[in-house]
């Protein structure tokens, strides 16, 4: 069974019925997606952004942080869930920070070119993005961004990105990317990351420097920014409070960006609760070091899956 956007969203009712997918009011009459799952798991999805603002377990327990002082007003960006940074990380460019992607309204697209099927019974959502005069004017190539957002039988979470140029005028372009995911932890100080152990890393707290990972895992004390490059595909962040591991895979995105902004950089942020970093920790599958580029015609690919065990896995 897969259900697509469009059979459901002319089916938008008061029903208190728990339809797979619907379309609903969030935030100040923002549209957002509803995808749920017969075993209770669910994920909730902005069009203004193509922003992904929560993800449930079976329990009903949110696995992803979204500030209480999240503001949703565009263009602001929304502080928590999964931001997609694109065309640009950072500042690592001309445009603001992280790109427009987040602070642009997406589209339903209604008849997405067909990927490989994966598992059965999952609820999807395809949205799509195309550079407008507007975004043309700040960055001069024609793209088409569309994004699949998958909740598995299991509770899984899959984004699917596809990005292609679709410029006329034979000009190639060139980006960097993050899934931005800020995960809910119960306590940043008990937590641990694994997979990123003995590898190089950039750290933006010490002008992008080059260091070498030395720990056996990553744990957090002080603010953590960091570009952890060329990882494996498998990154586990382990909640010990909790008892569960947050495993994210990624495939087509080479880097892994790690944030906790502490207690200084908290409080300098307005949208964003003084205490709230104690609770959350961005893991950020991205392709940052090595900026993609496209030729006219050409498609790139990039997936991030995320899932939970409840224990501590040993990655
Ligand atoms: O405040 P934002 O623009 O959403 O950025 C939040 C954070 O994003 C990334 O994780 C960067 O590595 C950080 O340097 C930045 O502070």
């Amino acid at each position: 069974m897969e259900t697509g956007a469009f059979d459901l969203i002319s089916k938008m009712s008061s029903s208190s019925e728990r339809k797979p997918l619907e379309v609903v009011k969030g935030v100040n009459g923002l549209d957002k997606v509803v995808l749920r799952q017969v075993n209770g798991t669910s994920a909730e999805v902005y069009l203004y952004g193509a922003h992904v603002t929560s993800w449930k377990n079976e329990q009903g327990e949110e696995l992803l942080f979204l500030s209480s002082k999240a503001i949703f007003k565009p263009p602001k960006p929304i502080r928590g869930g999964i931001p997609i940074c694109f065309p640009q990380f950072s500042n690592l460019g001309s445009l603001d920070q992280h790109g427009f992607a987040r602070n642009r309204f997406w589209t339903f697209d209604d008849d997405p070119p067909p990927l490989p099927p994966d598992a059965n019974h999952k609820v999807i959502t395809d949205l799509i993005l195309r550079s407008t005069k507007e975004d043309l004017k700040i960055w001069p190539y024609s793209f088409e961004y569309r994004l699949r957002i998958t909740l598995g039988p299991g509770g899984e979470l899959m984004l699917t990105s596809r990005i292609r140029n679709t410029g006329t005028d034979g000009k190639p372009f060139t980006f960097s990317f993050a899934y931005h995911t800020y995960f809910s932890v119960s306590d940043i100080s008990e937590v641990r990351v694994e997979g990123l152990e003995t590898l190089d890393y950039l750290d933006n707290c010490q002008k992008r420097e080059r260091f070498t990972e030395q720990g056996d895992s990553i744990t957090f004390e002080s603010e953590v920014d960091r570009i952890y490059l060329s990882t494996p595909t498998k990154i586990a962040v382990m909640d010990h409070e909790k008892k569960r591991t947050l495993v994210m895979r990624k495939d087509g995105l080479p880097d892994a960006v790690v944030w906790n902004p502490w207690d200084k950089k908290a409080k300098a942020m307005v949208d964003f609760g003084d205490d709230e970093y104690k609770h959350m920790l961005c893991v950020e599958a991205a392709a940052v070091e090595k900026p993609i580029t496209l030729k006219p015609g050409e498609e790139w690919r990039g997936r991030q899956e995320l899932s939970t065990v409840n224990k501590l896995l040993d990655p």
